[in-house]
C-alpha cells in the first residue's frame, strides 16, 4: 500500500512536469490554461507541483488543451482507484446526459450531410471510442468548449477503408453504424461489436430490422459483411423481434432516410430512443409515436442540415448517484433525474422504506424529457415482499438492476433478484462478498441477497461490466477502511468523472496507475 502511494505520487510529479514543459512550449501561463480549462490558476500551479490528483478526464482535457502527447499516458497502464470509506456524503449533484444517447447520436449524425451540434454530451470512454471511429472515416468532430458542446461533420465521402477496427471493437455501440452506412455505401465491413462482457448479446434482431431495407449480413471471420440493395424497401411494418433499445435504433436510422413511411413495431420506448427521435425531428424527419411501442416514420433520403441538439440526462447516473446517497446514509440532491425513466425505480424504493423528497417537474434542455430534483435522506431500509426484475422500459431499467443488488444488501431481510437479461451481469454481482455482503448465486439469472451488510474495505478488480464495477465502488464508499478497485477503465466507459464528482460530496477517492 505504502508503496502504491509513493508511485502514485510520483507518477504526479512526472505528470505535472511534462504538464508543466508543454505549456511553456506552447507559451502559454498557468492563467491561460487554467481559463481554458475553467479551472483557477491555483489547480493548474498544484498539477504541475504534482499535489493533485489527476483524474484520467481531466488529463485527456489537459493533454487536448495543449495538443500534446501526455494523453497517451492515459493509455500506458491501466487505472485503479483507492477509497477510503465508511464516510458520510451531503451535498448536491447533477446528473449528467447519457452515454446510451451520446454514443446512437453520434452515429445518427452521419444521417446529416450537415453540421450537427450535440450540448454537453458525457466525455466517457464510450463516447471517445466512437469519436475515434468517426475521425478514423473522415468524420470531423471538434469539442467547442469546456461545456462539453461537440461540433460534428461528415466528409463528402466517408473513409471506410481506414476504420478505426480497435476502437470499434471496444464498444457495442458500433453495431449503430449498421443503418447510417446502409444509406450511402453498398458494400462494407465492420467488425464485431465488443462493449460489457454481459454473455452473448445476439445481433440477430438488429438483422431481421434491417432486411426489408436490402440489407443483408453475414457474420465472417472477426466482422460483418454486409450487402445493401437499394432498391429494396419495406413493403409492411418492421416487426422488432426483441424490444431492444439499439436495434430500435437502428430500425429507426434505417427508416429515416428510406423514402416513404415506414412503421416499426415493437420499438423499444427507451430514453435513448426518444432522444434519437427528438434529433430526427430537428433533422426534418417526422416521427410519430415517439414514447410508444410504434413508430412512424416519414423518411427523408437527403438531409442535409445545420441542427443543435441536447440530449437529456442520464436515468442509469441518476440511479447510481441515489444510490451512493442510500448505501453511505447520506442527504444528498441528485438534480436533473429524468423521472419519466426512473418512476418505478422510486416506486419500489419508496415500498423499501426510503425516504426522499421531490421538486416540482421542470423541462431538460431538449424541452421534452421531464426532470426533477430529488433529495435523498438517510433511510432504515427492508427487503421488497416480491423479486426485483426488470422489463423494457416502460419497467425497471435493466442497467438499473444492479444497483438494486447494493441496495438490498443494506436493507433488512432478504431479495431475490432476477437478471434475466444477461447471462453474466448476476454473478458479476457476488463480488459484493468480497467487502461483506451475503449474495448468493442460485443459478446464472439470479441471486439472494440478505442485509444489512457490515461493509469492511478490501481489494477488488472491477468485473468486466460497466454497472456492476460502478456498485462494488459504491460498497466501497460504504466500508470503512481502505479499498482497491483496479483497472476502472470500465467504468469511465460510462461515467465522467465519478470519483472526482463524488469527492465533491465528501467521498475520499483517489486515482492512481501502475508505473
Ligand atoms: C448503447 C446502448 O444503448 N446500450 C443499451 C442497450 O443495449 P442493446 O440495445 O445493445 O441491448 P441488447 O439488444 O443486447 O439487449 C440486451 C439483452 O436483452 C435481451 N432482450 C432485449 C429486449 C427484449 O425484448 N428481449 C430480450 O431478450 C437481448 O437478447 C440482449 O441479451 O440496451 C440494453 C438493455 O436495455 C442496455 O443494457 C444497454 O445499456
Ligand atoms: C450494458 C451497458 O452498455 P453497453 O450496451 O454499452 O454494453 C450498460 O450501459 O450498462
Amino acid at each position: 500500500m505504502v508503496d502504491e502511494v509513493g508511485a502514485s505520487k510520483d507518477y504526479a510529479r512526472r505528470v505535472g512536469t511534462l504538464i508543466r514543459d508543454s505549456r511553456k512550449n506552447r507559451g502559454w501561463t498557468q492563467s491561460q490554461l487554467a481559463e481554458t480549462l475553467g479551472t483557477s490558476q491555483s489547480a493548474i500551479n498544484r498539477i504541475e507541483q504534482g499535489n493533485q490528483n489527476l483524474s484520467l478526464d481531466l488529463l485527456t482535457r489537459i493533454s487536448e488543451a495543449l495538443d500534446s502527447e501526455i494523453v497517451s499516458l492515459g493509455r500506458s497502464g491501466p487505472l485503479h482507484l483507492r477509497v477510503e470509506g465508511g464516510r458520510q456524503l451531503s451535498g448536491v449533484i447533477d446528473v449528467k446526459t447519457s452515454k446510451n444517447a451520446g454514443v446512437g447520436l453520434l452515429c445518427a449524425s452521419m444521417l446529416n450531410e450537415g453540421r450537427t451540434v450535440l450540448r454537453k454530451v458525457a466525455r466517457i470512454e464510450e463516447v471517445h471510442r466512437i469519436l475515434e471511429v468517426l475521425n478514423s472515416i473522415g468524420v470531423r468532430t471538434r469539442w467547442l468548449n469546456s461545456d462539453n458542446d461537440l461540433e460534428i461533420v461528415p466528409p463528402a465521402q466517408l473513409d471506410l477503408a481506414s476504420l478505426d477496427l480497435d476502437a470499434a471493437r471496444r464498444t457495442r455501440s458500433i453495431i449503430m453504424f449498421l443503418a447510417p452506412l446502409m444509406h450511402d455505401q453498398k458494400q462494407f465491413e465492420l467488425p464485431y461489436a465488443g462493449g460489457c462482457a454481459l454473455g452473448t448479446r445476439t445481433v440477430e434482431p438488429h438483422m431481421t430490422a434491417l432486411r426489408p431495407f436490402g440489407v443483408q449480413v453475414e457474420a465472417a471471420a472477426g466482422a460483418y459483411r454486409v450487402e445493401v440493395d437499394p432498391s429494396v424497401r419495406p413493403q409492411r411494418p418492421i416487426v422488432l423481434t426483441e424490444r431492444g433499445d439499439t436495434v430500435t435504433e437502428n430500425a429507426l436510422m434505417a427508416a429515416a432516410r428510406s423514402d416513404g413511411v415506414t412503421v416499426i413495431r415493437n420499438a423499444s420506448p427507451n430514453y435513448m430512443v426518444q432522444d434519437l427521435c427528438f434529433y430526427l425531428t430537428e433533422l426534418g424527419v417526422r416521427v410519430d409515436g415517439i414514447g410508444t411501442t410504434t413508430l412512424t416514420v416519414h423518411g427523408v433520403p437527403h438531409i442535409r442540415r445545420d441542427v443543435d441538439y441536447s440530449p437529456s440526462e442520464d436515468p442509469i447516473e441518476a440511479m447510481s448517484l441515489v444510490t451512493a446517497a442510500i448505501v453511505t446514509s447520506s442527504e444528498i440532491t441528485v438534480r436533473r433525474v429524468p423521472i419519466e425513466f426512473m418512476e418505478i425505480e422510486l416506486a419500489l424504493l419508496e415500498e423499501m422504506g426510503l425516504r426522499s423528497e421531490r421538486s416540482p417537474e421542470y423541462p431538460a434542455a431538449n424541452g421534452r424529457t421531464r426532470l426533477i430534483d430529488l433529495t435523498v435522506y438517510p433511510s432504515t431500509l427492508h427487503a421488497p415482499l416480491d423479486k426485483i426484475h426488470p422489463m423494457p422500459f416502460p419497467g425497471l431499467n435493466i442497467d438499473n438492476l444492479p444497483f438494486f443488488a447494493l441496495i438490498a444488501a443494506t436493507a433488512e431481510g432478504s431479495t431475490l433478484i432476477h437478471d434475466w437479461v444477461y447471462d453474466n451481469r448476476a454473478l458479476y454481482l457476488t463480488e459484493l462478498t468480497k467487502l461483506g455482503a451475503k449474495v448468493t448465486l442460485m443459478d446464472p439469472h439470479r441471486i439472494y441477497v440478505e442485509g444489512p451488510t457490515h461493509w469492511s474495505g478490501t481489494e477488488v478488480i472491477c468485473p468486466p461490466a460497466l454497472r456492476p464495477a460502478v456498485v462494488v465502488l459504491l460498497a466501497m464508499l460504504a466500508a470503512k477502511g481502505t479499498s482497491l478497485l483496479r483497472n476502472v477503465y470500465v467504468i469511465d466507459r460510462g461515467y465522467e468523472q465519478l470519483a472526482d464528482r463524488l469527492n465533491l460530496l465528501g467521498a475520499s477517492i483517489h486515482t492512481f496507475r501502475d508505473v
